[in-house]
């Protein structure tokens, strides 16, 4: 059912709400249900795209999409097993042969092209985001923003591709170093970004030379279809970018045969560490490279001589960012002890101030809701941890009344670092706040996790602002600012967080190999003029000297 069919539903507050395996018949609020139907886009595509085409699954099969903040149903889309992605990668690995050889200013031309539609389409592609994630609408368009500035960068970083002449230790030899596009990129994309996780990858890899077979999440399938209705009309050629959509149930298969086809030659993955681990050891079998950028632990440190008004400001920007689901949201909130009560009380107001709980479509809204159900339990079970080990709750703490996947936004103090709030990543809005005694101490704390993508303090000694900056092991530090991601710079993990980078002049080298071509037999001709004696002649020549030295000399 698409979204021209939900719109005549709009006028029912009943509603059903449905998970995997319940089905109950609720009532939402006028409001909720009147923002879920507000949207209908010729963006949305219930199909799936191979080939150009809009394609069914091969079983007829297909799952349910729901609204996060309603429970809504929102579409069905194919529910794809192992024989479509097969059907997908032996396309894409098909036109691999004649995309490569489209000259990089082609393909910086037609992604242009889809650069200046998904801006020119910027506000339904929001919205999609809006309704699939649930993040409110402002935090659904710079999203989208920022995706589209991926295509941008990347349809310019097609031209810049260079490779070396080096400088050859034996003279009848030329040594070059060519760059050319890796093959076929599997790639696997998260829900927490459904729009700018899949540009950052496919504007790059296209922008290589390289074709796609890109599995979206399953909480979020139409972001991607809406990307390849815009793709097609800008002139993607058929076979270049394709999605294959599936439930959670085929997920993993599907990603294994990613992972293990011979006829692809790249896994891009972004979602959390454990599954990034499960899609490492398929590629092992094929020895595939890898570009993995998974989840995070990130410790956001306060220092005695940080502004706090500044380190609140920074702690909201970034915390509460798509409801605290998001890679590089502050896990731990480390704060040196002369300035803790002033922290734990000026962000404990701003948290009651600020967040606002609803729909994403409602504009008064800055806290959408969680994914679904397994994310607020898991919310819910770390929250109870902390407070069965003594933390103290300030604000919040509990599911919100609004809906069944709104948890209220938390700030917890007291925290140690026994509690699992501070060891798992939360993903969720909640705040854990610890107190430290010296910088060696918050040092150790930040470093002690397996995980390396973020980490922020705020400080105004300059010297403790160095010491600090080269002794955090993260892919991404921010000193003074916690929002930072832009396409411009590196964005990676060290550690468990990942492998690779994204975005940057690094983006585009994930997607292309090194290849070192060295000519050999270089002879000097018998024929050949000495050049010793033409410049001999030169040099003796009085008239073609006359030509060489400045007349005023
Ligand atoms: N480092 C980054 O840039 C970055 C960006 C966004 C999200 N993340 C991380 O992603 C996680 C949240 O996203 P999520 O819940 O969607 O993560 P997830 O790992 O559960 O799922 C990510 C994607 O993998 C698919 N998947 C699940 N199991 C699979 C399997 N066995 N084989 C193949 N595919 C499988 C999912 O359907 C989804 O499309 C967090 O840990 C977050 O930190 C990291
Ligand atoms: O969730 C991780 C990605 C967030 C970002 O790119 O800023």
């Amino acid at each position: 059912m698409g979204l021209h069919r939900i719109s005549q539903l709009s006028c029912f507050c009943r509603s059903v709400y449905r998970t995997r395996d319940v089905l109950k018949i609720g009532f939402m609020s006028e409001k909720m249900a009147a923002s879920n139907v507000r949207f209908s886009s010729s963006l949305m595509r219930n199909n799936a795209y191979i080939n150009g085409k809009w394609v069914d699954s091969k079983s007829g099969n297909t799952f349910e999409v729901y609204n996060p903040s309603t429970q809504q149903l929102i579409g069905n889309v194919p529910d794809m097993t192992e024989t479509d992605v097969q059907s997908a990668i032996e396309t894409a690995y098909k036109t691999f042969y004649t995309w490569r050889d489209v000259t990089a200013k082609e393909r910086s031309r037609i992604l242009r092209n889809w650069y200046n539609l998904c801006v020119k389409h910027k506000d339904d592609l929001a919205k999609i985001v809006t309704i699939e994630n649930g993040k409110p609408l402002s935090d659904a368009g710079n999203e989208v923003n920022y995706g589209n500035d991926f295509i941008a960068w990347y349809s310019e970083e097609a031209r810049r591709i260079y490779g070396d002449i080096v400088s050859s230790p034996d003279p009848s030899k030329r040594i070059l170093l060519m760059k050319q596009p890796i093959g076929v990129a599997g790639m696997i994309t998260p829900w927490n970004f459904p729009n700018a996780m899949i540009t950052r990858k496919a504007a790059a890899a296209i922008a290589a030379g390289c074709t796609v077979v890109l599995r979206p999440s399953e909480d979020t399938p139409f972001s991607a279809l809406a990307l390849c209705q815009l793709a097609e009309e800008a002139g993607i050629p058929p076979g270049v970018l394709n999605v294959v959509t599936s439930s959670r149930d085929h997920a993993g298969p599907i990603g294994k045969v990613l992972c293990e086809s011979p006829l692809v030659s790249i896994i891009s993955f972004t979602g959390s560490t454990a599954v990034g681990k499960i899609l490492q050891n398929h590629c092992a079998s094929s020895m595939k490279k890898t570009s993995m950028e998974l989840g995070g632990n990130a410790p956001l440190i306060i220092f005695d001589s940080a502004n706090v008004d500044a380190a609140i400001k920074g702690t909201m920007g970034a915390k509460f960012r798509c409801g605290g689901q998001t890679c590089v949201c502050p896990n731990r909130l480390l704060v040196q002890s002369g300035v803790y009560d002033e922290y734990v009380e000026k962000l404990t107001e701003r948290v009651k101030e600020e967040m606002v709980i609803g729909d994403g479509l409602d504009k008064e809204t800055t806290l959408g809701p969680l994914i679904n159900t397994r994310a607020v339990d898991k919310v819910k079970s770390l929250v109870e941890d902390a407070k069965s080990k003594g933390a103290t709750i300030t604000t919040g703490g509990e599911p919100s009344d609004q809906g069944r996947h709104f948890y209220q936004a938390t700030v917890i103090s007291d925290v140690t670092n026994d509690m699992r709030c501070v060891q798992e990543e939360i993903f969720g809005p909640v705040a854990p706040i610890m107190k430290f005694e010296t910088e060696e101490e918050a040092i150790a704390l930040a470093n002690t996790t397996t995980s390396g993508l973020a980490g922020y303090f705020y400080s105004e000694n300059i010297s403790q602002v160095w010491r600090m900056a080269e002794q955090l092991e993260y892919g991404i530090v921010g000193v003074n600012e916690t929002l930072m991601s832009t396409v411009e710079a590196a964005f990676g993990g060290w550690k468990e967080s990942g492998l690779g980078r994204e975005g940057s002049k690094y983006g585009i080298e994930e997607y292309l190999e090194i290849k070192y071509v060295c000519m050999g037999g270089l002879k000097k001709s018998e024929g050949a003029a000495k050049p010793g004696a033409v410049i001999d002649k030169v040099l003796h020549d009085d008239d073609a000297l006359k030509n060489y030295i400045p007349l005023d000399n």
